[in-house]
């Protein structure tokens, strides 16, 4: 059994503004036509990277960043974190023009839920009504896969995060892979890096494999002792780990709605 350190759900109560009915009608259009465009470009992978990157800004203490659209502007996008990222946004951008009601917020979110659930990861639920923001993060919000377990405490509990998503949500590295002209790593953290499934944590485990990668970050998560229980856990159970997966990923997603 983990450690869990729990976050009261007062504090991550969401009051989730309602929409009506035509705009939930534009959502679900939206949802298929991000279906069709994945399934089309093989683009799952730096979709839900875009997803994290636009709502991983997020600071609960300011309420300020988070899954707003703002990464949709150069100030963020160019961001060396972003690297790579404008890829996903110039992808998305048809869709936006052919729903023009749905929130870049919104849009972006989606797609992250959409990218999960066509590689075979869990259904996540998607309550749509995230603003558009014109305001853009500093730089330096997002974690660097350079440090180690402190560094990524410090930038998840600033979001509000727990140890238990710390490790469910990289487990989301199940898909793709980091690219030298971006990040400066190279590689796959699985051998299928477009199935969503427990393998992350199975190859952590094993220890360095030829060819698969290890950032300093995910081999934090099998140095902390808190956090490698969640890696054995999620390692044997991949049931367990899509439960918590989902919860982390609608909790990220959905920071914006905590009452100002
Ligand atoms: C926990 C800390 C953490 C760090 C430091 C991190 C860093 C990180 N993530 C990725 C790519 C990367 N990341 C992700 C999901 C992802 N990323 C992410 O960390 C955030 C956003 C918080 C930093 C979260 C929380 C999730 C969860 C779903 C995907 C799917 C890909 C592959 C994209 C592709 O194939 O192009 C790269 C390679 C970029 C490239 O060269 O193309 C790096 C350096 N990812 C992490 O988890
Ligand atoms: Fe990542």
């Amino acid at each position: 059994f983990c450690f869990h350190r729990a976050i009261s759900s007062a504090a991550m109560s969401e009051a989730a503004p309602m929409v009506d009915s035509e705009y939930m009608a534009e959502i679900e259009k939206a949802r298929r036509d991000l279906r069709a465009l994945i399934a089309s470009k093989n683009c799952a992978p730096i979709m839900l990277r875009l997803a994290w990157h636009d709502a991983g800004t997020y600071d609960a203490k300011t309420k300020t960043g988070g899954p707003n659209g703002s990464i949709r502007f150069q100030q963020e996008y160019s961001h060396g974190a972003n690297a790579g990222i404008k890829i996903a946004i110039d992808l998305l951008e048809p869709i936006k023009q052919k729903h023009p009601k749905i929130t870049y917020a919104d849009l972006y979110q989606l797609a992250g839920v959409v990218a999960v659930e066509v590689t075979g990861g869990p259904t996540i639920d998607f309550v749509p009504g995230r603003k558009d923001s014109s305001v853009c993060p500093e730089e330096g919000r997002l974690p660097d896969a350079k440090q180690g377990a402190s560094h990524i405490r410090d930038v998840f509990y600033r979001m509000g995060l727990s140890d238990k998503d710390i490790v469910a949500l990289s487990g989301g590295h199940t898909l793709g892979r980091a690219h030298p002209e971006r990040s400066g790593f190279d590689g796959a953290w699985t051998k299928d890096p477009l199935k969503f499934d427990n393998s992350y944590f199975v190859e952590l485990l094993k220890g360095d494999s030829e060819g698969l990668l290890k950032l300093p970050t995910d081999k934090a998560l099998v140095e902390d002792p808190e956090f490698r229980c969640y890696v054995e856990k999620y390692a044997k159970d991949e049931e367990a780990f899509f439960r918590d997966y989902a919860e982390s990923h609608k909790k990220l997603s959905e920071m914006c709605f905590t009452p100002p």
